[in-house]
């Protein structure tokens, strides 16, 4: 009995060149665990291979080599049980024009052997706010209310890991606010949730543990607490009583960075230089200080990090 939701090793995959085009290895032997239980942000840049990794675990795409357990299932040994444990809210809004909500719900269950008696088509049209739509035609419905449909899709067969495909690229804010709503009670309810996303605060705020990815191999996975523990880079940011002076000598490993409004950013290492050092560096130097702050580093520090470090090995 395995604690982990997902565990990938070894997961490569290289898809055929088009015509002329060289063969494109879009994932590079992959060792990736993902806990039960968690929110799980998956990351990396435009073409890193996060859709790649996502449509593999759903069933939509083959690898080339290496395992896929999901919820203890071995993809090559147990297909119909792996597929069952995981349901894919995908990026694209690839919903049959000629549906209602209500027959799309019926037809996804359906392809998934999900009994009429068990099946939760109401709780769920009430769930993805679209109780009142269950009868209208998909082509009638709003970019968004499609979106709310894909979850409801991705839910039918009550699967125990909901993996959401940049859910919330181009949505306004309040459905984005209703997505994770719903994302994170279906957590409390037990539910793992795997999630790829460009907005890094995003991520940063709802994903426990996070993997960095980049053209196809694993930069780090972590807690998201750890990896912005890793920067140490602070910012002390001084607002003064008066005109700052122009000379303002500061402690080695601070940087200092003159914002508008006369506000002072001093940028420092916090594993060499102490807050303190820095106010009475300022002090010497003539500011007087009205107000202070300290701004920490953020998750999208740590990736441009990682993913310009890579890049620079790769050249
Ligand atoms: N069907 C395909 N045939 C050939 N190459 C592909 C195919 N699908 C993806 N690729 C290539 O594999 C690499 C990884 O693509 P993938 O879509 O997995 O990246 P991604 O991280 O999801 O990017 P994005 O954030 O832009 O969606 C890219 O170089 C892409 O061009």
């Amino acid at each position: 009995m395995t604690d982990n939701a997902i565990e990938i090793s070894g997961l490569s995959k290289t898809y055929a060149g088009a015509g002329s085009e060289p063969p494109k290895q879009a994932l590079k032997n992959i060792d990736l665990t993902i806990p039960r239980g968690s929110i799980f942000g998956l990351l990396g840049p435009n073409g890193a291979g996060k859709s790649t990794l996502i449509n593999i675990l759903a069933g939509l795409v083959v690898k080339s080599e290496g395992s896929v357990k999901i919820w203890g299932f071995d993809q090559d040994v147990n297909p119909r049980q792996s597929r069952a444990a995981i349901g894919v809210m995908p990026q694209e809004l690839n919903l049959d024009p000629f549906f209602t909500p209500r027959a799309s719900l019926d037809v996804q269950a359906g392809l998934y052997g999900v009994p009429r008696s068990e099946r939760r088509t109401d709780e769920i049209l009430d769930m993805i706010g679209l109780a009142d739509k269950g009868e209208a035609y998909a082509r009638n419905l709003s970019g968004g209310m499609r979106r709310r449909l894909l979850l409801g899709k991705a839910l039918v067969h009550s699967p125990r890991i909901l993996v959401l495909d940049e859910p919330t690229a181009g949505v306004d804010i309040e459905l984005r606010q209703m997505l994770w709503r719903n994302v994170r009670k279906l957590n409390e309810d037990g539910m793992t949730i795997i999630l790829t996303t460009h907005y890094l605060e995003e991520a940063e705020e709802m994903c426990d543990e996070i993997a960095i990815i980049n053209q196809g191999e694993m930069l780090i996975r972590d807690t998201t607490a750890r990896l912005i523990s890793l920067i140490d880079t602070k910012t002390l940011v001084i607002k003064p009583d008066d005109t700052p002076p122009a000379d303002i000598p500061l402690p080695p490993d601070a940087e200092l960075e003159r914002r508008s409004g006369g506000i002072l950013a001093i940028n420092y290492a916090k594993t060499k230089t102490s807050p303190g050092d820095i106010l009475a560096a300022l002090r010497d130097a003539g500011v007087t200080i009205a107000d202070v702050s300290i701004e920490e580093p953020h998750l999208e520090d740590v990736f441009l990090d990682l993913t310009r470090n890579a890049q620079t090995r790769a050249a």
